[in-house]
């Protein structure tokens, strides 16, 4: 057996879940050491390189987390926040490390994450590629250069799957560019406009979503005044730069004390 740590890849079925496992056997620092859907799914009890369209590779695709992290170091998960959820404490229990890339959490869902990192090490981020956590830190250093004269406008763009908005992304850099203003982001967040809506609230952090094709996820802060604007943007072109995020976090996650960390943490933003 190798001694490389060995990644689950939960939800193996889903577009994260197969570049995931492209990423993880691309790796020489890493093992694929499982794969986990949910109970019911067609792919449970099959060989994954099979279902994948390619050679058998000996791994079964379970619907039993306990047993299958049994022998793993680390789940990388990027699923749906219920499963997330359902899945931390029993990661926890196997001393995996969870890394977690599920977006569309609620407050108790995110708080259910705080309480069993407790007990283990969770990495959890709405983007985990290195473009947009530089994009975040960049954010924030603009807009604490700026006054509440520059109007600060997220806007996102997904393929027409996502069920979730405004992204995990966009929230990210929402509660960014509030950071760096020195407000919560709770109070100056509009989410969406739609009729008669008046004129824009001095100092508000705008929101606007965008769904259609196969787009893979494009974000733009825009600080717009009167006479200039400046606008920070990323743009990922395949989902690898997710994987390769998740697989970084998964090594950095060995040895570290319990808690909750960031992809800032990650790559020592
Ligand atoms: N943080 C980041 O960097 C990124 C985060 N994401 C987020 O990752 C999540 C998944 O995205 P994506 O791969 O596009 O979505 P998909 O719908 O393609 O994949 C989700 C997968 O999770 C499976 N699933 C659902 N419930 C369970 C369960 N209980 N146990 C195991 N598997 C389960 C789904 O199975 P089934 O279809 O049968 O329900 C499906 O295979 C989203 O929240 C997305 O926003 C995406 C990209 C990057
Ligand atoms: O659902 C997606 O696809 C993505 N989700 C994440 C998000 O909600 O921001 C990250 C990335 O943009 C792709």
């Amino acid at each position: 057996m190798s001694n490389k740590p060995g990644i689950v890849v939960n939800g193996v079925s889903g577009r994260m879940g197969r570049m995931l496992v492209q990423v993880i056997n691309a790796s020489d620092k890493a093992r694929l050491a499982g794969a986990l859907e949910r109970p019911g799914h067609p792919w449970i009890g099959k060989d994954l390189g099979l279902m994948l369209g390619g050679a058998a590779n000996g791994i079964t695709v379970s619907d039993d987390p306990a047993a299958t992290l049994s022998d793993a170091q680390a789940v990388a998960d990027f699923t749906a926040p219920a499963a997330t959820v359902a899945l931390a404490p029993v990661a926890m229990a196997a001393g995996c490390a969870h890394i977690v890339g599920t977006t569309g959490m609620t407050a108790a869902d995110i708080a259910a994450l705080g309480e069993a990192a407790q007990n283990g090490v969770i990495v959890r981020a709405g983007n985990m590629s290195l473009g947009v956590n530089l994009l975040v830190a960049l954010t924030r250093k603009v807009a604490e250069a700026l006054d509440a004269d520059y109007d600060i406008e997220v806007i996102e763009a997904h393929h027409r799957h996502k069920v979730d908005a405004p992204s995990g992304t966009a929230l990210m850099l929402g509660q960014a560019a509030a950071d760096g203003r020195g407000v919560a982001l709770s109070d100056a967040a509009v989410r969406g406009r739609d009729g008669i809506t008046g004129p824009r609230e001095p100092g508000s952090i705008g929101f606007t979503a965008i769904r259609g094709g196969d787009i893979i996820g494009e974000h733009d802060v825009m600080f717009a005044t009167d006479g200039e604007r400046i606008t920070l943007r990323h743009v990922a072109s395949d989902r690898s730069v997710f994987a390769r995020g998740a697989l970084k976090a998964a090594l950095w996650a060995q040895g570290r004390p319990n808690g909750e960390y960031d992809m800032a943490a990650v790559l020592g933003l």
